[in-house]
């Protein structure tokens, strides 16, 4: 299992650092970040996921966690939106194909023989940073921003005990019931909507599957808000499952950088404070 080290740089006492392998998952060279805190380790695992369009620089770039993660102690991890290249099937619209890869394995054509971020985020990636990173792997949390923020809800659910905690910014909590979900999860799964449904946090919310508590910040100026993330919706899911939802509602914060890099750090501590 080879890992290029692309860039590295020191960070607030530890080092940013940018990575590629080739992933038997999804058949390509994968990307990732990594920030490793001060100190020898082995250091918990906080997984950033980061929304369409972005790759594995956005979150470690535009966030401004390392400064926290590195008094805290945690280590964070930042996969790459999708496969990429040129052998890789794309749409020409921004919120399909490469940048946006939903965190699911493509069942579909084009998009089955390379979209296989589920099982790259889960099976594979976590064995490369385990063996060439200073991680202590039985201890990880997961957190995303928008198709992010549904990725690390819907990974979360999907993989219970995998994560100590979960946490979102402005998540896409409803793919199935609103405009990004229903173009990108029939294009990638096909024509059943018992497998989209298994990509829908509120969808395995009322199916049965369980985290034992959430932490969601939703910005109220986010051109998104209405018709693509609708919080509310996680909000009725987690009361009726009675799982522990922390939603905050923030006016004035839009959906970019800027908002995830004023609240980040409330995001951190509560993810420290499980791991
Ligand atoms: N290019 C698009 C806007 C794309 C966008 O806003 N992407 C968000 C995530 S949206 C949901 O997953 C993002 O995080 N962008 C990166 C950033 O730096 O803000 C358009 O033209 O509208």
């Amino acid at each position: 299992m080879t890992v290029e080290t692309l860039s590295s740089a020191a960070c607030h006492g530890g080092c940013q650092s940018f990575h590629s392998h080739a992933s038997a998952s999804t058949g390509t060279v994968m990307k990732f970040g990594v920030f490793t805190p001060p100190g020898d380790g082995p250091f918990p695992v906080l997984w950033c996921l980061a929304g369409l369009t972005c790759n594995e620089e956005t979150f470690a770039i535009k966030a401004g966690a390392q400064r926290l993660a590195a008094e805290l102690g945690l280590m964070l991890v930042t996969p790459d939106t999708s496969p990429r290249g040129e052998g890789v099937a794309d749409d020409p619209a921004w919120d399909m194909g490469q940048g946006a890869g939903f965190y699911l394995d493509a069942t579909q054509a084009p998009w089955a023989p390379h979209f296989a971020m589920e099982s790259w985020i889960i099976g594979e990636l976590p064995g490369v940073i385990g063996a060439h990173f200073p991680a202590d792997m039985e201890r990880q949390s997961i957190m995303g921003h928008s198709m992010g923020g549904h990725g690390a809800l819907v990974l979360a659910l999907r993989h219970p005990g995998r994560f100590r905690s979960v946490s979102a910014f402005a998540p896409i909590v409803a793919p199935t019931a609103v405009p990004w979900g229903q173009k990108a999860l029939p294009a990638y799964l096909g024509d059943d909507p018992a497998a989209w449904a298994a990509h829908d946090a509120c969808a395995l919310i009322a199916g049965g599957a369980r985290v034992a508590e959430l932490l969601v910040d939703q910005g109220l100026a986010d051109n998104f808000l209405d018709a693509q993330l609708q919080p509310e919706r996680l909000a009725a899911a987690c009361a009726a499952a009675g799982i522990a939802l922390t939603l905050r509602r923030h006016d004035g914060y839009d959906h970019g950088y800027w908002f995830i890099q004023s609240f980040v750090g409330d995001h951190l501590r509560w993810h420290g404070a499980r791991l």
